[in-house]
């Protein structure tokens, strides 16, 4: 029989913040599987004067509080910043009294230096009648992490939040220009530009599936962060919020339903452009609803569609924008798509389609003119 799980108060410290600790209110079974943070890979870029490069936090209207904002042009796929969390939190945990839960929330909090905690209890909190202030500020800014868990825990113990200081004042968009990457062994989530943002351009993250129609979002964004979103993808005529709605469930349901690479790639019957079309239609429709963050899975089956074509121009310049789209998202698929531009000919099944169609169009002729030179057509009976 399983015993309820014990939480706990722990700290995290990190080598490259030794001022900014994380607490953690965490099951004793997971404590255990923490992590001692590495230094993260990457730093946040910063001025010669040491302030941050990308980005400033000011208000951003009356209605939605504070905002990061650009303060110069930030490429697609650039570092925005890397950042350790303040707390992290469990999704679900039942407390034996409101008190205790109340309490826990509190400790959690003062285990925190005091110029942390105080910036912490200054962020948003949208649920105020509901719970205390720490709980409310946990709640309405915790971001989805993975901890490490022993194999045996119970799927809803493994679920935590974790508030980042600095990322969790970006507000929600439907048409997002950024997100961000949680790494575990730095215990620390970087943000980056998903497409680019132009100085003054609020940088914006999601706070729900932007593949569900709107009034969903909106119920979602409303119940569990207290506004109505006004985002233009929220905001259209009905006729065009109706096309929007279905281009983002087609999008959701594209690599199900369509044509991909894996099926396409040896079968010589189909055209030479079946898949590549169908990925710059989703591609493009991936531009109209402002959904870049989903660009990289056709990004990469169009490269590797151009590699199994043999195009190389095509393939350099996809495989270029597949490495920019990667670099901080996924630095591994960054790292294998360097390696396939140093050698073109180490991706999987280089100019395969077209070495088979060459060597179609070889036998064609020469059977052609085997048939043509054949004495058999000479004494065809019908000759005679
Ligand atoms: C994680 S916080 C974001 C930072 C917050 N604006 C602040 O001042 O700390 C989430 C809260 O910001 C506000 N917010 C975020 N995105 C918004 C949007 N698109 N429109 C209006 N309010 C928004 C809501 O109050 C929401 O509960």
């Amino acid at each position: 029989m399983s015993s309820s799980p014990t939480f706990s108060i722990a700290t995290l410290h990190f080598d490259d913040a030794p001022s900014s600790p994380c607490a953690l209110l965490i099951d004793t079974r997971i404590a255990l599987h923490l992590p001692t943070p590495t230094r993260p890979s990457r730093t946040t870029p910063l001025t010669d004067n040491g302030t941050p490069l990308f980005f400033e936090i000011k208000s951003a209207g009356a209605h939605k509080g504070l905002g990061m904002f650009a303060t110069r042009a930030i490429p697609t796929g650039a570092l925005i910043l890397v950042e350790h969390p303040a707390i992290i939190t469990p999704a679900n945990v039942h407390f034996p009294s409101s008190e205790a839960r109340d309490e826990a929330y509190r400790a959690l909090f003062d285990a925190l230096p005091d110029h942390r905690s105080e910036e912490l209890r200054t962020m948003t909190n949208c649920r105020p009648e509901d719970v205390t202030h720490e709980e409310g500020i946990s709640r309405t800014n915790g971001t989805a992490v993975e901890l490490g868990h022993p194999d045996e825990i119970e799927v809803e113990a493994r679920e935590y939040g974790a508030v980042f200081l600095t990322i969790n004042r970006s507000n929600h968009s439907c048409g997002p220009n950024a997100a961000h990457k949680w790494d575990l062994a730095s215990f620390s989530s970087s943000l980056y530009a998903l497409r680019p943002i132009a100085p003054g351009e609020e940088i914006t993250m999601i706070y729900t599936d932007v593949t569900q129609p709107s009034t969903t979002r909106r119920a979602h964004l409303l119940s569990h962060y207290g506004f109505l979103c006004t985002c233009p993808f929220c905001t259209l005529p009905p006729t065009s919020q109706s096309a929007s709605d279905a281009a983002r469930f087609e999008l959701r349901e594209w690599r199900h339903t369509r044509p991909v690479y894996a099926g396409w790639a040896t079968d010589l019957c189909r055209a030479d452009s079946f898949v590549l079309d169908s990925h710059f239609a989703a591609l493009e429709l991936i531009r109209r609803e402002g959904l870049e963050g989903m660009e990289s899975a056709f990004v990469r089956e169009v490269c590797l569609c151009y590699a199994v074509l043999g195009e190389e121009g095509e393939f350099r310049e996809w495989a270029g924008r597949l490495e920019g789209l990667s670099e901080v998202r996924d630095p591994g698929m960054a790292k294998e798509v360097r390696g396939w531009l140093g050698d073109v000919k180490s991706v999987p099944k280089w100019g395969w389609r077209k070495k088979k169609r060459m060597q179609m169009t070889r036998k064609k002729k020469q059977h052609e003119e085997e048939e043509e030179e054949d004495p058999a057509d000479y004494f065809s009976p019908l000759m005679f």
